[in-house]
Protein backbone atom coordinates (compact mmCIF):
# COMPACT_ATOMS: atom_id res chain seq x y z
CA UNK A 1 0.00 0.00 0.00
CA UNK A 2 2.48 2.39 0.91
CA UNK A 3 6.07 3.29 -0.29
CA UNK A 4 8.55 1.99 2.06
CA UNK A 5 10.20 5.46 1.68
CA UNK A 6 7.82 7.89 2.72
CA UNK A 7 6.30 5.58 4.90
CA UNK A 8 7.88 7.57 7.95
CA UNK A 9 6.93 11.00 7.13
CA UNK A 10 3.94 11.24 9.57
CA UNK A 11 7.09 11.72 11.81
CA UNK A 12 9.65 13.79 9.75
CA UNK A 13 8.29 16.92 10.61
CA UNK A 14 6.80 16.23 14.48
CA UNK A 15 10.40 17.65 15.77
CA UNK A 16 10.88 21.25 17.03
CA UNK A 17 8.86 23.45 18.82
CA UNK A 18 5.23 23.10 19.60
CA UNK A 19 3.48 25.99 17.84
CA UNK A 20 2.48 28.85 19.91
CA UNK A 21 4.17 27.20 23.20
CA UNK A 22 7.96 27.05 23.97
CA UNK A 23 9.05 23.84 24.02
CA UNK A 24 10.00 21.03 22.01
CA UNK A 25 7.87 17.85 20.91
CA UNK A 26 10.58 15.65 22.05
CA UNK A 27 10.82 17.24 26.06
CA UNK A 28 6.89 16.46 25.72
CA UNK A 29 7.29 13.22 24.79
CA UNK A 30 9.88 12.56 27.20
CA UNK A 31 8.17 14.48 30.17
CA UNK A 32 4.77 13.20 28.94
CA UNK A 33 5.53 9.46 28.68
CA UNK A 34 7.70 8.81 31.69
CA UNK A 35 6.08 11.12 34.02
CA UNK A 36 2.70 12.07 33.67
CA UNK A 37 1.25 9.40 31.36
CA UNK A 38 2.05 6.27 34.14
CA UNK A 39 0.81 8.90 36.78
CA UNK A 40 -3.12 9.73 35.20
CA UNK A 41 -3.38 6.08 34.06
CA UNK A 42 -3.49 4.95 37.80
CA UNK A 43 -4.94 7.72 38.96
CA UNK A 44 -7.99 7.52 36.17
CA UNK A 45 -8.89 3.98 37.44
CA UNK A 46 -9.94 5.38 40.66
CA UNK A 47 -13.83 5.55 41.48
CA UNK A 48 -13.80 9.24 41.36
CA UNK A 49 -12.63 9.79 37.69
CA UNK A 50 -13.69 6.73 36.49
CA UNK A 51 -17.76 7.56 36.25
CA UNK A 52 -18.90 10.39 34.08
CA UNK A 53 -22.21 11.39 33.41
CA UNK A 54 -23.61 12.36 30.63
CA UNK A 55 -27.07 12.92 28.87
CA UNK A 56 -26.84 10.34 25.79
CA UNK A 57 -30.81 11.52 25.05
CA UNK A 58 -30.44 15.37 23.89
CA UNK A 59 -31.90 15.97 20.54
CA UNK A 60 -29.31 17.18 18.16
CA UNK A 61 -30.12 20.91 17.48
CA UNK A 62 -29.00 21.33 13.95
CA UNK A 63 -30.41 18.80 11.95
CA UNK A 64 -31.90 15.25 12.39
CA UNK A 65 -29.80 12.54 13.34
CA UNK A 66 -29.28 10.14 10.36
CA UNK A 67 -26.84 8.15 11.56
CA UNK A 68 -26.77 4.46 13.07
CA UNK A 69 -23.39 2.87 14.12
CA UNK A 70 -22.76 -0.30 11.91
CA UNK A 71 -21.06 -2.16 14.88
CA UNK A 72 -22.32 -3.31 18.39
CA UNK A 73 -18.69 -1.73 19.72
CA UNK A 74 -20.34 1.37 19.28
CA UNK A 75 -22.76 0.93 21.99
CA UNK A 76 -22.17 2.21 25.25
CA UNK A 77 -22.61 0.09 28.57
CA UNK A 78 -24.36 2.65 30.85
CA UNK A 79 -24.13 2.01 34.80
CA UNK A 80 -26.86 1.30 37.49
CA UNK A 81 -27.20 2.42 40.71
CA UNK A 82 -25.69 -0.43 42.56
CA UNK A 83 -22.27 -0.71 40.73
CA UNK A 84 -21.71 3.31 41.73
CA UNK A 85 -19.79 4.06 44.73
CA UNK A 86 -21.73 4.94 47.77
CA UNK A 87 -21.14 8.62 47.80
CA UNK A 88 -22.62 8.65 44.02
CA UNK A 89 -25.76 7.05 44.79
CA UNK A 90 -29.15 8.95 44.80
CA UNK A 91 -27.58 11.10 41.52
CA UNK A 92 -30.35 13.18 41.57
CA UNK A 93 -29.30 14.92 44.80
CA UNK A 94 -26.21 16.75 44.19
CA UNK A 95 -25.65 17.58 47.80
CA UNK A 96 -24.33 14.07 48.07
CA UNK A 97 -21.19 15.22 45.94
CA UNK A 98 -19.54 16.95 48.89
CA UNK A 99 -18.48 15.03 52.69
CA UNK A 100 -19.31 18.56 54.44
CA UNK A 101 -22.79 17.75 53.32
CA UNK A 102 -23.25 14.01 53.71
CA UNK A 103 -21.69 14.36 57.46
CA UNK A 104 -24.14 17.36 58.56
CA UNK A 105 -21.95 19.15 61.31
CA UNK A 106 -24.51 20.37 63.81
CA UNK A 107 -22.38 22.85 66.03
CA UNK A 108 -24.03 24.42 68.64
CA UNK A 109 -24.71 28.26 67.68
CA UNK A 110 -24.02 31.29 70.33
CA UNK A 111 -26.71 32.67 70.66
CA UNK A 112 -25.25 36.69 70.08
CA UNK A 113 -22.90 35.17 67.73
CA UNK A 114 -25.41 34.08 65.50
CA UNK A 115 -25.56 35.03 62.28
CA UNK A 116 -28.86 34.82 60.50
CA UNK A 117 -27.97 33.17 57.21
CA UNK A 118 -31.52 32.30 56.09
CA UNK A 119 -32.88 33.61 52.94
CA UNK A 120 -36.17 34.37 51.84
CA UNK A 121 -37.76 31.93 49.59
CA UNK A 122 -37.61 34.90 46.60
CA UNK A 123 -34.16 35.78 47.56
CA UNK A 124 -33.16 32.50 47.37
CA UNK A 125 -34.56 32.34 44.21
CA UNK A 126 -33.06 35.07 42.56
CA UNK A 127 -29.45 34.12 44.02
CA UNK A 128 -29.52 31.06 42.60
CA UNK A 129 -30.36 32.70 39.29
CA UNK A 130 -27.76 34.96 39.64
CA UNK A 131 -25.10 32.10 40.28
CA UNK A 132 -26.70 30.34 37.29
CA UNK A 133 -25.93 33.00 34.97
CA UNK A 134 -22.80 34.19 36.11
CA UNK A 135 -21.53 30.48 35.56
CA UNK A 136 -23.22 30.42 32.45
CA UNK A 137 -21.33 33.10 30.89
CA UNK A 138 -18.05 31.76 31.96
CA UNK A 139 -18.74 28.10 30.78
CA UNK A 140 -17.13 27.00 27.53
CA UNK A 141 -19.45 24.22 27.21
CA UNK A 142 -23.07 23.30 28.15
CA UNK A 143 -22.74 21.13 31.04
CA UNK A 144 -24.79 17.35 31.23
CA UNK A 145 -24.21 17.16 35.05
CA UNK A 146 -27.30 18.26 36.09
CA UNK A 147 -29.61 17.15 33.43
CA UNK A 148 -32.33 14.84 34.29
CA UNK A 149 -31.83 12.75 31.81
CA UNK A 150 -27.78 11.90 32.49
CA UNK A 151 -26.43 8.77 33.59
CA UNK A 152 -23.41 7.78 34.65
CA UNK A 153 -21.09 5.89 32.51
CA UNK A 154 -18.17 3.49 33.67
CA UNK A 155 -15.52 4.44 31.80
CA UNK A 156 -13.49 1.79 32.19
CA UNK A 157 -15.89 -0.61 30.62
CA UNK A 158 -16.03 1.64 27.80
CA UNK A 159 -12.72 2.30 26.49
CA UNK A 160 -12.31 4.56 23.46
CA UNK A 161 -11.40 2.91 20.49
CA UNK A 162 -12.49 2.04 16.84
CA UNK A 163 -16.15 1.32 16.42
CA UNK A 164 -16.19 1.49 12.88
CA UNK A 165 -18.10 4.91 12.99
CA UNK A 166 -17.20 6.95 9.64
CA UNK A 167 -18.94 8.05 6.30
CA UNK A 168 -21.60 10.61 6.32
CA UNK A 169 -22.53 10.95 9.56
CA UNK A 170 -19.25 11.52 11.40
CA UNK A 171 -17.79 13.83 8.58
CA UNK A 172 -20.66 16.04 8.91
CA UNK A 173 -19.68 16.61 12.57
CA UNK A 174 -16.23 17.52 11.67
CA UNK A 175 -17.10 19.45 8.75
CA UNK A 176 -19.85 21.37 10.78
CA UNK A 177 -16.64 21.93 13.63
CA UNK A 178 -14.57 22.92 11.07
CA UNK A 179 -16.56 25.07 8.73
CA UNK A 180 -19.20 26.93 10.61
CA UNK A 181 -17.26 27.24 13.99
CA UNK A 182 -13.91 27.82 13.61
CA UNK A 183 -12.77 30.51 12.78
CA UNK A 184 -12.03 30.54 8.95
CA UNK A 185 -9.48 32.87 6.79
CA UNK A 186 -11.21 36.29 5.65
CA UNK A 187 -9.39 36.47 2.98
CA UNK A 188 -7.95 33.79 1.47
CA UNK A 189 -9.62 32.66 -1.87
CA UNK A 190 -8.80 28.92 -0.86
CA UNK A 191 -12.15 27.20 -0.36
CA UNK A 192 -10.84 24.06 1.07
CA UNK A 193 -13.50 22.89 4.05
CA UNK A 194 -10.67 22.15 6.13
CA UNK A 195 -8.02 24.51 7.16
CA UNK A 196 -4.36 24.12 5.71
CA UNK A 197 -1.45 24.94 7.85
CA UNK A 198 -0.20 27.37 5.54
CA UNK A 199 -2.47 29.68 5.82
CA UNK A 200 -3.36 29.78 9.26
CA UNK A 201 -0.60 32.88 9.66
CA UNK A 202 -3.59 34.48 8.19
CA UNK A 203 -5.45 33.76 11.65
CA UNK A 204 -4.88 36.08 14.67
CA UNK A 205 -3.18 34.07 17.63
CA UNK A 206 -6.37 33.34 19.09
CA UNK A 207 -8.00 32.03 16.10
CA UNK A 208 -5.55 30.06 15.63
CA UNK A 209 -5.49 28.12 19.10
CA UNK A 210 -9.13 27.75 18.58
CA UNK A 211 -8.21 25.81 15.75
CA UNK A 212 -5.07 24.16 17.21
CA UNK A 213 -6.94 22.70 20.12
CA UNK A 214 -9.77 21.32 17.84
CA UNK A 215 -7.40 19.65 15.59
CA UNK A 216 -5.15 18.49 18.30
CA UNK A 217 -8.63 16.20 19.49
CA UNK A 218 -9.56 15.07 16.24
CA UNK A 219 -5.84 13.91 16.00
CA UNK A 220 -5.92 11.97 19.60
CA UNK A 221 -9.45 10.25 18.68
CA UNK A 222 -8.35 9.28 15.56
CA UNK A 223 -4.71 8.17 17.15
CA UNK A 224 -6.99 6.31 19.61
CA UNK A 225 -9.00 4.49 16.66
CA UNK A 226 -5.97 3.54 15.18
CA UNK A 227 -4.12 2.19 18.19
CA UNK A 228 -6.74 0.01 19.26
CA UNK A 229 -8.63 -1.20 16.59
CA UNK A 230 -10.52 -3.90 16.06
CA UNK A 231 -8.26 -6.69 14.39
CA UNK A 232 -10.13 -9.72 13.97
CA UNK A 233 -13.02 -10.30 11.90
CA UNK A 234 -16.05 -8.56 12.93
CA UNK A 235 -18.63 -11.81 12.42
CA UNK A 236 -16.31 -14.85 12.80
CA UNK A 237 -13.71 -13.55 15.46
CA UNK A 238 -13.54 -13.43 19.07
CA UNK A 239 -17.25 -12.41 19.98
CA UNK A 240 -15.40 -9.86 22.38
CA UNK A 241 -12.94 -8.50 19.43
CA UNK A 242 -9.47 -9.07 19.30
CA UNK A 243 -8.17 -5.40 19.62
CA UNK A 244 -4.75 -3.73 19.08
CA UNK A 245 -2.57 -1.13 17.10
CA UNK A 246 -3.14 -0.35 13.28
CA UNK A 247 -0.06 0.51 11.90
CA UNK A 248 -1.34 1.29 8.32
CA UNK A 249 -4.73 2.75 9.62
CA UNK A 250 -2.55 5.66 11.81
CA UNK A 251 -0.22 5.89 8.34
CA UNK A 252 -3.36 6.40 6.37
CA UNK A 253 -4.22 9.29 8.64
CA UNK A 254 -0.94 10.64 9.27
CA UNK A 255 1.26 10.29 7.04
CA UNK A 256 2.52 13.59 4.57
CA UNK A 257 1.45 11.37 1.44
CA UNK A 258 -2.05 10.74 2.12
CA UNK A 259 -2.86 13.85 3.72
CA UNK A 260 -1.60 16.40 1.19
CA UNK A 261 1.27 17.04 3.77
CA UNK A 262 -0.95 17.75 6.94
CA UNK A 263 -0.77 14.64 8.85
CA UNK A 264 2.15 15.70 10.89
CA UNK A 265 0.59 18.80 11.58
CA UNK A 266 -2.59 17.74 13.24
CA UNK A 267 0.03 15.43 15.54
CA UNK A 268 2.10 18.76 16.69
CA UNK A 269 -1.41 20.11 17.22
CA UNK A 270 -1.93 17.10 19.69
CA UNK A 271 0.60 18.60 21.44
CA UNK A 272 -0.72 22.18 21.92
CA UNK A 273 -3.40 21.38 22.94
CA UNK A 274 -2.20 18.88 25.74
CA UNK A 275 -0.02 21.60 26.92
CA UNK A 276 -2.81 23.76 27.13
CA UNK A 277 -4.89 21.43 29.37
CA UNK A 278 -1.74 21.07 31.41
CA UNK A 279 -1.65 24.50 31.50
CA UNK A 280 -5.15 25.02 32.85
CA UNK A 281 -4.45 22.05 35.15
CA UNK A 282 -1.18 24.15 36.71
CA UNK A 283 -3.24 27.08 36.98
CA UNK A 284 -5.82 24.74 38.75
CA UNK A 285 -3.51 23.16 40.92
CA UNK A 286 -3.94 25.53 44.36
CA UNK A 287 -7.97 24.51 43.88
CA UNK A 288 -7.56 20.92 43.09
CA UNK A 289 -5.22 20.10 45.73
CA UNK A 290 -7.88 21.29 48.29
CA UNK A 291 -11.39 19.46 46.52
CA UNK A 292 -12.32 16.46 48.51
CA UNK A 293 -12.60 13.73 45.86
CA UNK A 294 -15.53 12.07 47.75
CA UNK A 295 -16.78 9.44 46.95
CA UNK A 296 -17.42 7.65 49.89
CA UNK A 297 -14.93 5.64 50.56
CA UNK A 298 -12.32 7.18 53.02
CA UNK A 299 -9.09 5.12 51.84
CA UNK A 300 -9.53 5.31 48.36
CA UNK A 301 -10.39 9.36 48.27
CA UNK A 302 -7.86 9.60 50.39
CA UNK A 303 -5.56 8.00 47.85
CA UNK A 304 -7.27 9.60 45.00
CA UNK A 305 -6.26 13.52 46.85
CA UNK A 306 -2.34 11.98 47.63
CA UNK A 307 -2.28 11.07 43.82
CA UNK A 308 -3.26 14.35 42.42
CA UNK A 309 -1.01 16.32 44.55
CA UNK A 310 1.70 13.87 43.31
CA UNK A 311 0.11 14.87 40.09
CA UNK A 312 0.15 18.43 39.94
CA UNK A 313 3.25 18.70 41.65
CA UNK A 314 5.08 16.88 39.36
CA UNK A 315 3.33 18.90 35.97
CA UNK A 316 3.83 22.37 38.16
CA UNK A 317 7.86 21.49 37.93
CA UNK A 318 7.42 21.49 34.46
CA UNK A 319 7.43 25.19 33.25
CA UNK A 320 6.95 25.47 29.43
CA UNK A 321 3.47 24.79 29.27
CA UNK A 322 1.37 27.48 27.10
CA UNK A 323 1.37 30.60 28.21
CA UNK A 324 -2.41 32.17 28.51
CA UNK A 325 -1.14 35.59 29.06
CA UNK A 326 -0.79 36.16 25.44
CA UNK A 327 -4.13 35.80 24.48
CA UNK A 328 -7.25 38.13 24.73
CA UNK A 329 -5.04 41.72 25.09
CA UNK A 330 -6.83 43.40 22.45
CA UNK A 331 -10.18 42.85 20.79
CA UNK A 332 -12.97 42.73 23.93
CA UNK A 333 -15.42 40.60 21.70
CA UNK A 334 -12.98 37.96 20.20
CA UNK A 335 -13.29 36.39 24.13
CA UNK A 336 -16.87 36.36 23.75
CA UNK A 337 -17.18 34.78 19.96
CA UNK A 338 -14.15 32.06 21.05
CA UNK A 339 -16.58 31.26 23.71
CA UNK A 340 -19.91 31.19 21.61
CA UNK A 341 -17.58 28.81 19.08
CA UNK A 342 -16.50 26.42 21.40
CA UNK A 343 -20.29 26.44 23.05
CA UNK A 344 -21.10 25.61 19.54
CA UNK A 345 -18.90 22.61 19.39
CA UNK A 346 -19.58 21.39 22.32
CA UNK A 347 -23.57 21.27 21.23
CA UNK A 348 -22.82 19.51 18.17
CA UNK A 349 -21.74 16.82 20.11
CA UNK A 350 -25.03 15.75 20.50
CA UNK A 351 -25.16 15.04 16.99
CA UNK A 352 -22.78 12.36 17.02
CA UNK A 353 -24.26 9.30 15.99
CA UNK A 354 -22.35 6.27 18.01
CA UNK A 355 -23.15 6.44 21.57
CA UNK A 356 -19.44 5.21 22.72
CA UNK A 357 -17.69 8.09 20.60
CA UNK A 358 -20.58 10.55 21.55
CA UNK A 359 -19.38 9.91 24.87
CA UNK A 360 -16.03 10.57 24.70
CA UNK A 361 -16.25 13.29 22.00
CA UNK A 362 -18.35 14.86 25.16
CA UNK A 363 -16.37 14.11 27.52
CA UNK A 364 -13.30 15.50 25.78
CA UNK A 365 -14.79 19.05 24.82
CA UNK A 366 -16.17 19.57 27.83
CA UNK A 367 -12.67 18.92 29.40
CA UNK A 368 -11.19 21.00 27.07
CA UNK A 369 -14.42 23.59 27.95
CA UNK A 370 -13.12 23.48 31.58
CA UNK A 371 -9.79 24.07 30.65
CA UNK A 372 -10.63 27.09 29.08
CA UNK A 373 -12.88 28.33 31.28
CA UNK A 374 -10.01 27.61 34.03
CA UNK A 375 -7.27 29.79 31.70
CA UNK A 376 -9.81 32.56 30.35
CA UNK A 377 -12.62 32.90 32.39
CA UNK A 378 -10.45 35.37 35.36
CA UNK A 379 -11.98 33.45 38.10
CA UNK A 380 -8.56 31.14 38.73
CA UNK A 381 -6.00 34.21 38.34
CA UNK A 382 -4.08 34.20 41.45
CA UNK A 383 -5.65 31.34 42.78
CA UNK A 384 -2.65 31.08 45.51
CA UNK A 385 -3.43 34.17 47.03
CA UNK A 386 -7.16 33.51 48.24
CA UNK A 387 -9.05 30.79 49.76
CA UNK A 388 -9.77 29.83 46.18
CA UNK A 389 -12.07 26.88 47.49
CA UNK A 390 -14.72 29.49 48.32
CA UNK A 391 -14.22 31.72 46.20
CA UNK A 392 -15.23 29.56 42.95
CA UNK A 393 -16.20 25.96 42.54
CA UNK A 394 -16.13 23.26 39.40
CA UNK A 395 -18.74 21.16 39.35
CA UNK A 396 -17.26 17.61 39.65
CA UNK A 397 -17.99 16.54 36.26
CA UNK A 398 -16.31 19.62 34.70
CA UNK A 399 -13.28 17.94 37.05
CA UNK A 400 -13.84 14.65 35.96
CA UNK A 401 -13.77 15.84 32.41
CA UNK A 402 -10.64 17.87 32.79
CA UNK A 403 -8.46 15.22 34.14
CA UNK A 404 -9.89 12.53 31.60
CA UNK A 405 -9.28 14.65 28.80
CA UNK A 406 -5.53 15.20 29.50
CA UNK A 407 -5.47 11.23 30.19
CA UNK A 408 -6.87 11.41 26.75
CA UNK A 409 -3.89 13.05 25.40
CA UNK A 410 -1.50 11.85 27.21
CA UNK A 411 -2.38 8.25 26.16
CA UNK A 412 -2.34 9.26 22.49
CA UNK A 413 1.39 10.96 23.05
CA UNK A 414 2.38 8.16 24.27
CA UNK A 415 0.52 5.54 21.94
CA UNK A 416 2.50 7.58 19.02
CA UNK A 417 5.98 6.39 21.04
CA UNK A 418 4.30 2.86 20.21
CA UNK A 419 3.91 3.59 16.64
CA UNK A 420 7.51 5.01 15.87
CA UNK A 421 8.81 1.97 17.45
CA UNK A 422 6.91 -0.21 14.83
CA UNK A 423 8.14 1.58 12.36
CA UNK A 424 11.70 1.02 13.27
CA UNK A 425 11.34 -2.85 13.69
CA UNK A 426 9.83 -2.67 10.28
CA UNK A 427 13.56 -1.22 9.18
CA UNK A 428 12.42 2.17 7.82
CA UNK A 429 13.93 4.42 10.95
CA UNK A 430 16.63 5.58 8.11
CA UNK A 431 13.63 7.94 7.03
CA UNK A 432 12.00 8.31 10.30
CA UNK A 433 10.70 11.73 9.09
CA UNK A 434 7.12 11.82 11.31
CA UNK A 435 8.92 11.53 14.59
CA UNK A 436 12.77 12.55 14.24
C1 LIG B 1 -16.78 13.55 18.14
C2 LIG B 1 -16.33 12.34 17.39
C3 LIG B 1 -15.84 11.26 18.10
C4 LIG B 1 -15.43 10.11 17.41
N1 LIG B 1 -14.99 9.04 18.15
C5 LIG B 1 -14.64 7.91 17.50
C6 LIG B 1 -14.24 6.76 18.22
O1 LIG B 1 -14.21 6.74 19.46
N2 LIG B 1 -13.91 5.63 17.52
C7 LIG B 1 -13.97 5.60 16.14
O2 LIG B 1 -13.67 4.56 15.57
N3 LIG B 1 -14.33 6.69 15.44
C8 LIG B 1 -14.66 7.83 16.07
N4 LIG B 1 -15.05 8.92 15.34
C9 LIG B 1 -14.94 8.89 13.88
C10 LIG B 1 -13.52 9.28 13.39
O3 LIG B 1 -13.05 10.46 14.02
C11 LIG B 1 -13.51 9.55 11.88
O4 LIG B 1 -14.43 10.55 11.57
C12 LIG B 1 -13.81 8.31 11.04
O5 LIG B 1 -12.93 7.28 11.38
C13 LIG B 1 -13.69 8.60 9.54
O6 LIG B 1 -12.36 9.03 9.24
P1 LIG B 1 -11.92 9.75 7.94
O7 LIG B 1 -10.66 9.11 7.47
O8 LIG B 1 -13.05 9.81 6.98
O9 LIG B 1 -11.51 11.25 8.36
P2 LIG B 1 -12.08 12.12 9.55
O10 LIG B 1 -11.31 11.85 10.80
O11 LIG B 1 -13.55 11.98 9.59
O12 LIG B 1 -11.68 13.58 9.09
C14 LIG B 1 -12.39 14.30 8.07
C15 LIG B 1 -11.41 15.23 7.39
O13 LIG B 1 -10.89 16.14 8.35
C16 LIG B 1 -9.53 16.46 8.07
N5 LIG B 1 -8.77 16.10 9.28
C17 LIG B 1 -8.52 14.85 9.75
N6 LIG B 1 -7.84 14.92 10.89
C18 LIG B 1 -7.66 16.23 11.16
C19 LIG B 1 -7.04 16.94 12.21
N7 LIG B 1 -6.49 16.31 13.25
N8 LIG B 1 -7.02 18.30 12.15
C20 LIG B 1 -7.60 18.97 11.13
N9 LIG B 1 -8.22 18.35 10.10
C21 LIG B 1 -8.25 17.00 10.13
C22 LIG B 1 -9.16 15.64 6.86
O14 LIG B 1 -9.25 16.50 5.72
C23 LIG B 1 -10.19 14.55 6.81
O15 LIG B 1 -10.44 14.10 5.51
C24 LIG B 1 -15.47 10.07 16.00
C25 LIG B 1 -15.96 11.17 15.29
C26 LIG B 1 -16.39 12.30 15.97
C27 LIG B 1 -16.93 13.45 15.17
Amino acid sequence: YFNLEKENDCFCNLQGKVDECSCNIDTVDYFNNIKIYPRLKSLLEKDYFRYFKVNLKRECPFWEDDSKCSMRFCNVESCGEKDLPPGLKGAKNENKYTKEVNEQCSELNNEYDHLDTTLSEKAQKDIDLWNKYDDATDNFCIIDENDSDSEYVDLLKNPERYTGYKGKSARRIWESIYLENCFRPKYSSNLNLYIQNGILSELCLEERVFYRAISGLHASINTHLSAIYLLSDNKFGDPKGVWGPNLQEFQRRFSEETTNGEGPNWLRNLYFVYLLELRALAKAAPYLEKEEYYTGNENEDWDTQMAIKDLLGVISRFPDHFDEKIMFNGDKNLKYEFREHFRNVSRIMDCVGCPKCKVWGKLQTQGLGTALKILFSGKFDNLENTNSKKRFQLQRNEIVALVNAIGRLSTSIYKLDDFKNMLNNKGVNKNNNIFN
